[in-house]
């Protein structure tokens, strides 16, 4: 994105428009905020922002009426709707206006941005294809873990097999999902994109499956779903195990046969969709909680791609601040920010919980709030500035170990395998019998062996336990 994200912000609350257009500023985005809907109506005539954000209950104009005429002016504009729960009815009637999103009141600011700033990604990745070839996502990544998911990626090119992607989330789930659609036979088709857990229950099922006019109050005419969107392409649903049980079950009978009912409908459609689903939970212990579908989760689990969290990949940050470092300064059309070392070295050591987004987030802060080029211990944010340092047991060691491998090879050194899996071993017995108090039968279960094993393996090492 070379440009800066212009949003406008409509609402007759004043502290609300207040802390959203800080918090969007603050993440490098243009904001405007108008009181009223005529205001930002009469603006739209000398120009148009890139995502609109407005609240539902307004007086004189509200916020579906406004959104409609944003609409009806470019189809295609992201609109996000700041909805109190009790007027979910009032978003559902909102629906025939064209896509939308939902800001349940009250607001997390951070979400809020995110929300902004996917809405615009949104939008300029369904741009016309030339539009959008040069603005490719580009996922980064030299770390052993990550080469696994490209070697899967690479692996799964032209094929349309379904896939489910684990990782916490931020680990870049998204980015995968749309580089195997851009890698397969769909890739001219439509890649759609839906978060089970942004979506109101209530709403999930006619966002699917769209509705037929009459289905519902305030639906006035007919919806198409996601589904249909998707047609020919891939549909990508994130969060998957956030989907109601209900829901799981349509979900299962569409990937079965190919067939849905739009809501309120007696014919059913057929549809060519690729599902690629994620999620950052377990999806075998909600299943054997009962709170997925063993059969849907069969369904899905096809192939599966982990996205390693960043601390499982630290070779990967400096190169990862950079890009996003460099990114931010364009958006902003300043000079790129350098860390220094000992800041690149903290990069390395933080938890980062938030994963790859909430280092990008932190690229963007830095790059609007730091004074000089470089920057410092001192202009990193009180959160990063006072996060505790990993602890040594989630290092990463498997680009050690590539090293070590690398240097091993490079001397021409024989047995190398050997070496290292007797090292591997020791490590792990050793760790094992330390966290058990010397405990052989739960040192070996913590392993994943039996007693005798164990046993075995602690003689043959010549260990000293
Ligand atoms: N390897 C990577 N290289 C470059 N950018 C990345 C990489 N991984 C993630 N990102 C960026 O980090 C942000 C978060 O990624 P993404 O939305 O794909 O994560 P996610 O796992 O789908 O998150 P969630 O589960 O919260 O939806 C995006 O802006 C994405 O472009």
């Amino acid at each position: 994105m070379a440009e800066t994200t212009s949003v406008w912000i409509v609402d007759d609350d004043r502290s609300i428009r207040w802390v959203l257009k800080k918090a969007l500023e603050r993440a490098g985005m243009a904001a405007v905020d108008f009181e009223t809907g005529e205001e930002a109506l009469a603006a739209l005539e000398r120009e148009t922002p890139d995502v609109l954000i407005t609240d539902i209950r307004m007086p004189r104009l509200d916020g579906l009426t406004l959104m409609q005429r944003f609409h009806a002016q470019n189809p295609a504009m992201p609109v996000i709707v700041i909805t109190a729960h009790s007027d979910l009815d009032a978003a559902v009637s909102a629906y025939e206006g064209g896509a939308f999103e939902y800001l349940p009141k009250p607001f997390d600011v951070e979400e809020a941005v995110e929300l902004v700033r996917r809405a615009a990604a949104a939008a300029q990745s369904s741009a016309p294809p030339e539009a959008r070839r040069e603005d490719l996502p580009e996922i980064i990544g030299e770390a052993p873990a990550m080469q696994e998911v490209f070697r899967a990626i690479g692996r799964l090119s032209r094929s349309n097999i379904t896939v489910l992607i684990n990782g916490e989330s931020g680990t870049g789930k998204e980015l995968v999902a749309g580089s195997l659609h851009r890698h397969s036979p769909r890739a001219e088709k439509p890649f759609i994109a839906l978060n089970m857990a942004a979506i109101p229950r209530d709403l999930m099922e006619s966002e699917l499956f769209g509705h037929e006019k009459g289905a519902f109050t305030g639906a006035h005419q007919v919806r198409r779903g996601r589904f249909e969107q998707a047609d020919g392409g891939t549909l990508f649903l994130d969060e998957i195990g956030d989907m109601p049980a209900e829901l799981q079950t349509r979900l299962l009978r569409v990937l079965a046969d190919g067939e849905f009912y739009r809501v309120g409908a007696h014919t059913p459609m057929r549809v060519d969709v690729r599902i690629i689903a994620a999620t950052h939970q377990n999806l075998e212990h909600l299943v054997e909680e009962g709170r997925f579908r063993e059969d849907l989760f069969h369904r899905l689990n096809v192939i599966r791609i982990h996205c390693p969290a960043l601390r499982e990949r630290q070779a990967d940050i400096p190169a990862l601040a950079d890009h996003f470092l460099q990114r931010a300064a364009r958006e902003l059309n300043v000079e790129p920010k350098q860390l220094t070392p000992d800041v690149q070295q903290r990069f390395r050591q933080l938890p980062w919980p938030g994963n790859v987004r909430e280092l990008e987030n932190t690229c963007r802060w830095l790059t609007v709030m730091a004074s000089g080029r470089d920057v410092q211990m001192d202009d990193l944010p009180q959160e990063i500035a006072h996060a505790q340092p990993e602890e040594e047991s989630a290092v990463d060691w498997e680009s050690a170990l590539a090293r070590w491998a690398d240097h091993k090879a490079a001397g021409q050194s024989v047995g190398a395998l050997s070496e290292a899996q007797e090292r591997l071993e020791r490590i792990l017995i050793e760790a094992a019998l330390r966290r058990t108090g010397g405990r052989r039968q739960d040192a070996a279960r913590l392993l994943g062996w039996g007693r005798n094993t164990l046993t075995r393996k602690i003689r043959d090492l010549q260990m000293q336990v």
